[in-house]
């Protein structure tokens, strides 16, 4: 049995009068990410760290942000074809971390139905997804409400 790590990271943009896509879930706020896709940071961190832990290549080489055939995508569309990516080379995931960094809104009480909606794309317990948010106490580009970044990490095992 051998077992990997992985990391992605992702940061967008904010910007008034745009849909907020994170975690799978439309939020309600006054700013949405700009983005060539939906804008789903947290969804597209957690890509990047499946897909480096099973040794391939970043989000951006398998679906370019030049290619009209993603313009606006559902972020978990993406995700379904990198977890069918990762059952190709016969890996299983054991368990994903997040942390979202994210002045406004709050997003405690809509974690759940985050983890909800992504485990069951990935194929796994709710239990093996956690989300976490933080503020960045108003410091930096997070905290002056320009952006949003998000942080995953996860365990794949391979049998
Ligand atoms: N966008 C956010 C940010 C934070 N939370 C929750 O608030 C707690 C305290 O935040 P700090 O920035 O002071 O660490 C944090 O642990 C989260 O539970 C949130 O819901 N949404
Ligand atoms: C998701 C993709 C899809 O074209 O585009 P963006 O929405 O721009 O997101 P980003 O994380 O900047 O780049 C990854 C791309 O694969």
């Amino acid at each position: 049995m051998k077992i990997k790590t992985g990391l992605g990271i992702d940061v967008h943009r904010l910007e008034p009068g745009l849909d907020f896509w994170l975690g799978g879930i439309k939020l309600q706020h006054d700013k949405g990410c700009v983005a060539h896709s939906d804008g789903d940071v947290l969804i597209h961190a957690i890509c990047d760290a499946l897909l480096g832990a099973a040794g391939l290549d970043d989000i951006g080489t398998y679906f370019p942000d030049t290619d009209p055939a993603y313009k606006g995508i559902d972020s978990k569309i993406l995700l379904k074809k990198v977890v069918e990516m990762l059952e190709r080379k016969c890996f299983s995931v054991g368990n994903i971390d997040c942390v979202i960094c994210l002045q406004r809104p709050k997003i405690k009480m809509r974690t759940l139905e985050m983890r909800e909606c992504l485990a069951e794309i990935i194929g796994i317990d709710v239990d093996d997804l956690t989300i976490k948010a933080t503020t960045t106490e108003q410091l930096g580009f997070e905290g002056r409400e320009e952006g949003v970044s998000a942080y995953a990490t996860v365990l794949l095992i391979k049998l």
